[in-house]
């Protein structure tokens, strides 16, 4: 059987560690124009409304649109550069595709749907071994089933499996939940972050949600009618003011933080981070343990000086950055950084006003509410 990457491992071009995007679609009311360059690892999310373009940019990656214009460099791989006049066929596109819903064949049993996948792919390029995928995915006890047996999570990690199964270079998954219920989302959330963790295979995520992109992003790119308004790692873009999300009910930032201690006697965590921590109610997992965290800009409120007469557990120093315009004339937004953690409160321009902040001061964020992210 001729193999995908046999084809196209003799075009290496660009560096090994990226992806490299360049797409012009024209539809007649729309027009996709992105530019971009991406890591090469991790997961990157396409953040952006309805009709912005999320998933034609996803499609010409897949090389199931043909760009006008497009240039496709996958970590060192070429599979696409209309100038020069190459252009990968999807099938010998060594990339898994993950939809809203996994279409399985309903006459086949798992096992067979898995198989069938793997069919294209000969042994010696297998990325990631059966085994592997079988533990990743929590699926071996599903293999005999039929399709209509699985729930819509299980038919989700299947249709994962099956796309890990074809050895890819690259993961594409178009709002692989937003077709399950809340409890579904937290049940395969947690295997979406043990491929993250786990596998070296990059991923591209599309999803309308924030704390889905939150919780597992480490990249994000925002689109707005075809073009692409930012870039950037998670926690920085999530901090930016000048962006349509810090205008939200939503806006607040992302922390990546580690559990530092347990209290036993008050039942709290203490999560830190660079330049603070914060309390939480007693996590299960070990000290150690990564974990991310929202802090929503609604939920600080600032103090010139140390409250000692409050109820509010998490007072953290903090250093005013940056004042704008928020979505009501009646408030601001302040920008504030703990060591290299930015933070955004969201506060009434009253207040803002009374209390004189302004760029540079030093004021006392207190934390109201913790949003921690696999909840
Ligand atoms: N084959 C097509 N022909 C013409 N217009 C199209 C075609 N496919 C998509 N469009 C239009 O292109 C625009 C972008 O669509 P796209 O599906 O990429 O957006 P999206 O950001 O993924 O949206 P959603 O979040 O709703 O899935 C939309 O206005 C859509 O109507």
């Amino acid at each position: 059987m001729s193999i995908v990457t046999e084809t196209i491992t003799n075009t290496i071009t660009g560096p090994a560690d990226s992806i490299r995007a360049r797409f012009q679609v024209n539809y007649s009311g729309f027009e996709l124009n992105v530019d971009l360059n991406l890591p090469g690892r991790g997961i990157t999310a396409l953040f952006g409304h309805s009709g912005s373009g999320k998933t034609t940019c996803l499609r010409c990656i897949a090389g199931l649109e043909q760009a006008t214009d497009g240039y496709l460099d996958i970590n060192g791989e070429l599979w696409q550069d209309t100038a020069a006049g190459i252009f990968i066929p999807t099938h010998k596109r060594a990339l898994g595709y993950v939809f809203q819903e996994a279409s399985l064949f309903p006459h086949l049993s798992v096992k067979r749907n898995l198989e069938y996948g793997m069919r294209r792919v000969a042994t010696n390029v297998r990325k990631v071994p059966w085994d592997r995928v079988m533990k990743l995915l929590g699926i071996s006890h599903l293999l005999d089933r039929m399709p209509n047996r699985l729930s819509g999570g299980e038919r989700q990690r299947v249709g994962i499996a099956r796309a890990l199964l074809t050895s890819p270079r690259l993961l594409l998954m178009d709002e692989p939940l937003a077709a399950l219920d809340l409890k579904r989302k937290n049940e395969i959330l947690p295997y979406l972050e043990r491929l993250h963790d786990e596998l070296d295979i990059p991923i591209l995520y599309i999803s309308h949600s924030p704390d889905e992109v939150a919780r597992l992003a480490d990249h994000i790119v925002l689109l707005d009618q075809g073009k692409v308004i930012a870039e950037g790692g998670l926690q920085e873009t999530m901090a930016r003011l000048d962006l349509p999300m810090a205008f939200t009910e939503n806006a607040g930032v992302v922390i990546a933080a580690r559990i530092a201690e347990h209290d036993d006697v008050y039942h709290l965590t203490r999560l830190e981070f660079s330049g603070g921590s914060v309390l939480v109610a007693r996590r299960p997992e070990p000290i150690g343990q990564p974990l991310r965290f929202r802090i929503h800009a609604r939920d600080i409120s600032l103090a010139t000086s140390r409250a000692e007469d409050t109820s509010i557990a998490n007072l953290v120093p903090a250093t005013t950055k940056e004042i704008v315009e928020a979505d009501t004339p009646a408030h601001v937004l302040v920008k504030l950084e703990l060591g290299n953690t930015p933070l955004i409160a969201r506060i009434t321009r009253r207040s803002c006003d009374q209390l004189k902040i302004v760029p540079g001061m030093q004021l006392w964020a207190q934390v109201k509410a913790v949003a921690l992210l696999d909840q």
